[in-house]
């Protein structure tokens, strides 16, 4: 049987496993989205700038092709032009592999080629500039284009498989990333959820022992702890109206050694049976031990309550018990009822006791009544 407390508990522990689920999805997504983010820029910024390095030397090649053949549409300026691109284009380049997450060793020799075509640049537009005053130095000029031309063709082209390689590795490493911390949140989950589980199972196995401690085995009746401490906590608020009643069966004795024990027990269940059904929220029936039971009545008169009590104590002289498979017994039962309607501070002990002493006058009055406790009593 579960408890509208371990019920709450379980909500709760759904809610907090569900929030954490949340968190972990949110953060798996965010690293993926940005890591696609940071994969892209890293390399893709610097594959765009040597595709268009690659273009400048492509445009060299042609210039000097032009040259080469005497073309008509050989353009000193054009070849200007594509000298001053390879020259801004080439540290930029040098710079963004410096900064990327490529080793050194691996662009090293592609990045000194660069840095010496850099250096010899100067040489060649001032041979441009010797060439327009005098095209006999032509063949000079052919030369160290052509040199230009195979160093920065083969480092580009170079530096263009590196390029495709580190961001091949880099995905690779993504994934493996993605699916390394998918495990690991997996296995996390796996853990809380255990956990979790374990906690609710502790819960229940703690609610279960509680409900034990409190009830009464063979009419599962709540027993005097569990009215005690309702009583006492009862008693915490100053109540207005309190009432407590103590009923016990007449002569039970008789049953057992007339019918046997086995017999005993099935009255004391129906009696409990006729007391929980004449009972209701927020009073309280519990049996006190051998053939006594009690109700704790916390919003009746007193007149209510000594109306509850007689009809129980008809109900049960009315019935008809069957015990061992044929007989039918009958059986009556006395009560001491206590009531107080504020009138007074009282402890569960003097409650009791009050009730006791109702009861002893009922029994000693002849039994199967009930009597009011009134402080006028004579014992
Ligand atoms: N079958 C059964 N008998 C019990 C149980 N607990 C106590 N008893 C018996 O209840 C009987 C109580 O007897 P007494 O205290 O003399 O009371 P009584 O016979 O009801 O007499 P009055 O209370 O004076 O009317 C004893 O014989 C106990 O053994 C139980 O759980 N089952």
């Amino acid at each position: 049987m579960m408890t509208t407390r371990i019920k709450q508990i379980q909500v709760r522990i759904w809610l907090v496993f569900i929030l954490f689920l949340s968190l972990c999805i949110w953060a798996v997504s965010y690293f993926q989205q940005q890591s696609r983010q940071l994969l892209g820029s890293n390399f893709t910024a610097l594959a765009i700038d040597i595709t268009q390095a690659q273009e400048d030397v492509h445009l060299l090649k042609r210039s000097l092709y032009y040259l080469e053949t005497d073309s008509p549409f050989f353009d000193v300026q054009e070849l200007e032009k594509v000298i001053l691109r390879i020259q801004y284009r080439s540290p930029l380049i040098d710079r963004k592999i410096r900064d990327s997450t490529i080793e050194d060793f691996v662009y090293a020799d592609s990045i000194g080629v660069l840095s010496e075509v850099n250096m010899i640049l100067p040489t060649v537009n001032q041979q441009i500039v010797l060439f327009e005053q005098d095209k006999s130095t032509k063949n000079i000029l052919v030369k160290q284009l052509k040199q230009l031309e195979l160093d920065l063709a083969l480092t580009y082209d170079g530096l263009h498989d590196m390029i495709q390689t580190a961001s091949d590795v880099e995905r690779r490493l993504k994934t493996e990333l993605t699916f390394l911390i998918w495990g690991l949140i997996a296995t996390i989950l796996v853990v809380v959820s255990a956990l979790l589980f374990a906690l609710i199972r502790l819960y229940q196995h703690k609610e279960i022992l509680i409900i034990q401690n409190n009830r009464d085995h063979l009419t599962q009746l709540p027993n005097r702890r569990f009215i005690t401490e309702k009583a006492q906590t009862a008693l915490l608020n100053r109540p207005k109206k309190i009432g407590f009643a103590i009923l016990d069966l007449d002569f039970f004795k008789k049953i057992n050694d007339l019918y046997g024990h086995p017999a005993g027990d099935e009255v004391l269940k129906v009696i409990a049976n006729i007391l929980e059904h004449s009972i209701s929220a927020p009073s309280f029936v519990a049996r006190l031990g051998g053939e006594e039971f009690c109700i704790l009545f916390l919003d009746k008169t007193q007149n209510e309550a000594i109306k509850i009590c007689e009809e129980i104590r008809q109900t049960v002289e009315q019935t008809k018990i069957k015990v061992n498979n044929s007989a039918l017994i009958h059986i009556t039962l006395s009560t001491g009822l206590y009531h107080n309607e504020g009138e007074r501070q009282t402890t569960f002990s003097q409650i009791y006791q009050h009730a006791d002493q109702a009861l002893y006058l009922a029994k000693k009055q002849g039994r199967n009544k009930l009597v009011l406790h009134d402080n006028n009593l004579e014992f």
